[in-house]
């Protein structure tokens, strides 16, 4: 019946256009991925030849004892290596991430018309985003994923245009997790030689949206992507995932500096935030920190929900690698821009792994 309703322009339109998502048309009952979301097989993920990530979370609170270094160091090498890496004890309250999780199920569990309604409400420039996918217009697949971005202006704003089910949850996530985001920055700045001026981290951490990922179940998720293969624009990201997993990133490099291509699971844990170094942090340090190539398998058998806090640069912040590194390096490898424009060019491309960073990267011979 599905396939029948929706075919062609008509799955686009019901989609995309009239905004029923990825889960109105799982509601309307599906026996088949549409061909319209059937990735090219070089996209698809496949689970068995993953590796699992193992490496245990990072205990935050050992930052104030006598391990502070070790920690430290443990950050630094992650955000070397992998671009990825799991708190605990982040000062967020643990009840705070139930609470998100089923906001987000209530939210997505709304009726299409509900959740339209959130959509675009604000003063001047929208606050709030409900959309699918990621720029379906641009996509050759398009991904298994509704979504809800809300952008953080004031504390006013957020409860009288965020919607509803998550806005005081999201709020309160936002503001406990805000100290722990410029703690990393700070330290990964410091580490780099550089003293991170207060100007400086405000400027990297002037922006930041609360998204509420939601993926419905799929019948053939070996055929499509929740998210497709791409890198966090931004400064860093804190990434609440629930129990299901489905989360990979690319390892690069192995411990010897090899080329390894090998996606690794971040497996979920109860407790835990996941930290995801953006593309701003790889520019900033010129190369030395990695902005993690990530993307997202959806489940046969349940929902799946994650929620993102984005912290990014003002959008009229100057963006480029720290002049003690270039000085240090003798190279910039990458150029400075306005990181409006580095906003406008994400947002303009379907997701292709990190190509993002060609905006910004200088082609050294
Ligand atoms: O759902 C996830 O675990 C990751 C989502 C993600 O990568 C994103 O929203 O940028
Ligand atoms: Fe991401």
């Amino acid at each position: 019946m599905a396939t029948k309703v929706l075919d062609g322009n008509s799955l686009f339109n019901f989609v995309v256009l009239e905004g029923n998502g990825v889960k109105g048309m799982v509601d309307l009952g599906l026996s088949k991925v549409p061909e319209q979301y059937v990735q090219p097989p070089q996209e698809r993920i496949d689970k068995q030849k993953a590796a699992s990530h193992d490496n245990p979370p990072i205990d935050l609170s050992k930052l104030d004892g006598p391990d502070h270094d070790l920690v430290v160091e443990e950050i630094v090498r992650a955000a070397k290596a992998l671009g990825f890496f799991q708190v605990v004890n982040h000062g967020v309250p643990l009840k705070l991430l139930d609470s998100l999780k089923d906001a987000a199920h209530t939210f997505f569990g709304q009726s299409p018309e509900e959740k339209k309604a959130a959509h675009l409400k604000g003063p001047s420039s929208p606050l709030v985003k409900y959309g699918t996918s990621f720029v379906p217009e641009k996509e050759k697949a398009l991904e298994w994923k509704d979504y809800l971005s809300m952008t953080y202006t004031n504390d006013v704003e957020a409860l009288q245009y965020w919607p509803n089910p998550c806005k005081e949850v999201a709020l309160q996530y936002l503001k406990t997790s805000t100290k722990l985001v410029k703690r990393l920055i700070q330290i990964l700045i410091t580490e780099l030689g550089v003293t991170p001026d207060e100007s400086k981290v405000e400027g990297l951490m002037g922006l930041k949206f609360v998204n509420m990922n939601f993926y419905p179940t799929c019948p053939s998720p070996e055929l499509t992507v929740g998210v497709g293969r791409h890198s966090d624009m931004g400064t860093i990201t804190v990434l609440l995932q629930d129990g299901i997993g489905g989360l990979y990133v690319k390892l690069e490099e192995d411990l010897d500096g090899n080329q390894a291509d090998q996606w690794m699971e971040i497996p979920p844990i109860p407790g835990a935030l996941v930290i995801n170094i953006g593309d701003t942090l790889q520019i900033l340090s010129n190369g030395r920190y990695r902005s993690a190539e990530h993307r997202v398998c959806a489940s046969s058998t349940q929902s799946r929900v994650s929620i993102p806090i984005f912290t990014i640069p003002k959008p009229t912040e100057k963006i480029g690698p720290l002049s003690q590194l270039v000085e240090k390096d003798g190279v910039a490898h990458y150029r400075e821009f306005m990181f409006q424009d580095y906003m406008d060019n994400f947002f303009a491309n379907a997701h292709e792994g990190k190509k993002s960073l060609d905006f910004a990267s200088i082609n050294s011979p």
